[in-house]
């Protein structure tokens, strides 16, 4: 079995959809970025690029190439799925945390988890997905930005 984490932040800006897990959440700005800047989804990937020991999207998903520009974050999940299976593994489960002011994610959070558990090809029970806000405290309190952390648990696809 193997472990891995991951972190993002994006940006918040007036202009932009926001995209959270696979999900366009009605909001008066959205997260910048060179993809659709999903930050929880980017975050999951790179747990599971973490448990590869593989690097970080950065590397695999350079946001110098063009090909990746207002890339939906959904298609770069099924490639790092893609290269997680050709490792012989599967997903034991994931944990993460969302960390937004604002708005209110809870109604959110169980289409979320489908989508991640359909993209991943495991049980919708192995995901779980939390919202925090910071208390108004630093940038996501100022709603500057969102940030998300993940942890995921890797296992040998043959267990
Ligand atoms: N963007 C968010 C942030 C939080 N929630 C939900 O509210 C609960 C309370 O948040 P606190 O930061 O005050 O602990 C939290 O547990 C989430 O269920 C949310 O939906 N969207
Ligand atoms: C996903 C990629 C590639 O489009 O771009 P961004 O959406 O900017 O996301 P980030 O988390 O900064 O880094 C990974 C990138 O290479």
């Amino acid at each position: 079995m193997r472990i891995g984490f991951g972190y993002d932040v994006h940006q918040l800006v007036e202009g932009r959809k926001l995209t959270i897990g696979g999900l366009d959440i009605p909001y008066e700005k959205g997260l910048l970025g060179h993809s659709d800047a999903d930050v929880l989804v980017h975050s999951i990937m790179d747990s599971i690029l973490g448990a590869l020991a593989l690097g970080d999207i950065g590397k695999h998903f350079p946001d110098t190439d063009s090909k990746y520009k207002d890339i939906s974050s959904l298609l770069l999940l099924d490639r790092v799925y893609e290269t997680m299976e050709q490792s012989g593994y599967k997903i034991g489960n994931i944990d993460a945390t969302i960390a937004a002011q604002r708005p209110k994610l809870a109604p959110y959070i169980d289409k979320m988890k489908i989508i991640i558990a359909n993209r991943l090809e495991t049980s919708v029970e192995n995901i779980n997905i939390k919202a925090t806000t910071t208390e108004k405290l630093g940038f996501e309190g100022r709603e500057e930005g969102i940030s998300a952390y993940s942890v995921c648990l890797l296992k040998p696809k043959n267990i």
